[in-house]
């Protein structure tokens, strides 16, 4: 039973993890590991650690030990770690790439257990600060699945994450780095590059941020990400970016030359076809789609609770796009608000704060 854990990482995801994890009764204790003392002590304060240790004392004892530093150094921090474990104790990490790190990390740890893992949720922040106790509810979570994995431990991995409210989905390091380099890889190597053009452009002249509206803003928000993350992510998932990198050149030329030949006929089918598949993608699920302009509001045990919410934001003609119940307890629950336009999640936020809700802005 996973009773005890140790972050190394007290960041974006580890803290989220942190107070996901701290939140379930089976775990009694989360240990906190960083580099950065700023991190370590924020994450105490806002409650995503129980206590600071060393990396040397904080994993001794622990039943499971997350890593969740930048891909590029986590092959190193479980070497430092091997010789304060047993080899009962399960070691994970959340990394975004796997098929590199997890087949060195299975010949490295000897009989240790690893299994990797890589939530399907995040943020463009970093640190402590961007925590967020719910953003593995409904989120898929992949753990790594190869001939030499423990099904136990697996088991008892999977268990607890789905306690968090992840879906876990079991994948080859390899069908998952396939996966990802064209859906989170490729479209991050986009939105960092259409940045430097814009970038580019404004230095030219003023008015090109004057200008910048929605289409801007949603195709841009990620490039705002972590530059040692994704170094990191797209050197340990080279081969797989680099083909998607030529996929995307070739259709990139194929549109040019269809706008460059006035081929209009041609061009609209082709953007018809593109709008259709785009249309057609489940926006529900949280791993694949998450609107981008959500409220997490805590509500009370009471009749018309969700009612009451809805009247005040209805009475102002705010529009609730979706609504979600993440998760019902006892004493309450907690529910997510999606809107389509960050007008409204900001007056929608401003209302329930005014009404004394408990609400943060995702
Ligand atoms: N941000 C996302 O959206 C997202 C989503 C899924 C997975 N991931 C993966 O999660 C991992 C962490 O990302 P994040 O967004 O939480 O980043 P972050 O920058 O918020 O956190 C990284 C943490 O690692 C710590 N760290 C770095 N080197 C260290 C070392 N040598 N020893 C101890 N601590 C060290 C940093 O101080 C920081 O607290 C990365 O591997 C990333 O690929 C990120
Ligand atoms: O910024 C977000 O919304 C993310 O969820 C980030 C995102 C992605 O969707 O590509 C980025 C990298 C991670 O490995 C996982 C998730």
């Amino acid at each position: 039973m996973i009773k005890r854990v140790a972050i190394i990482g007290v960041g974006l995801i580890g803290s989220s993890l942190g107070l996901a994890l701290g939140d379930i009764q089976e775990v009694e204790e989360v240990i906190g590991i960083d580099k950065n003392q700023d991190y370590l002590q924020e994450a105490l304060n806002i409650g995503a650690i129980d206590k600071i240790a060393s990396l040397k004392e904080g994993v001794r004892d622990v039943d499971l030990i997350i890593l969740a530093t930048p891909v590029g150094i986590i092959k190193d921090l479980v070497v430092e770690v091997l010789p304060y474990i047993d080899n009962k104790t399960i070691i994970t990490d959340v990394g975004s790439t796997k098929s590199t790190l997890v087949r060195k990390l299975e010949v490295l740890v000897g009989d240790h257990i690893y299994i990797g893992g890589h939530p399907m949720t995040g943020a463009e922040t970093s640190g402590p600060s961007g925590a967020d106790k719910y953003l593995f509810e409904n989120a898929i979570y992949v753990l790594t699945e190869t001939e030499k994995t423990d099904q136990a431990s697996l088991a008892e991995l999977k268990n607890i994450l789905e306690k968090i409210g992840s879906q876990v989905l079991v994948l080859s390091p390899e069908n998952h780095d396939r996966t990802v380099a064209v859906t989170s890889h490729l479209p991050h190597l986009i939105a960092v590059n259409l940045m430097s053009v814009i970038e580019q452009f404004s230095q030219k002249d003023e008015q090109v941020t004057s200008l910048i509206a929605g289409g801007f803003r949603d195709t841009t928000r990620i490039a705002a990400g972590d530059p040692v993350m994704w170094r990191d992510i797209f050197l340990n998932n080279k081969e797989m970016v680099l083909e998607t990198i030529d996929i995307f050149e070739e259709r990139l030329s194929s549109l040019k030359e269809l706008i460059l030949n006035n081929q209009g006929e041609i061009l609209g089918e082709t953007l018809a076809e593109i709008r259709d598949a785009r249309v057609r993608l489940p926006m529900k699920k949280k791993g694949l789609l998450p609107s981008n302009f959500e409220l997490i509001i805590t509500l009370k045990d009471k009749p018309n609770a969700i009612g009451s919410v809805a009247s005040l934001l209805g009475d102002a003609e705010i529009n609730i796009q979706d609504i979600e119940v993440l998760k019902v307890r006892d004493e309450g629950g907690t529910i997510r608000l999606s809107f389509s336009q960050e007008e409204e999640q900001e007056e929608a936020y401003r209302l329930l704060k005014e009404k004394s809700y408990k609400v943060i802005k995702k």
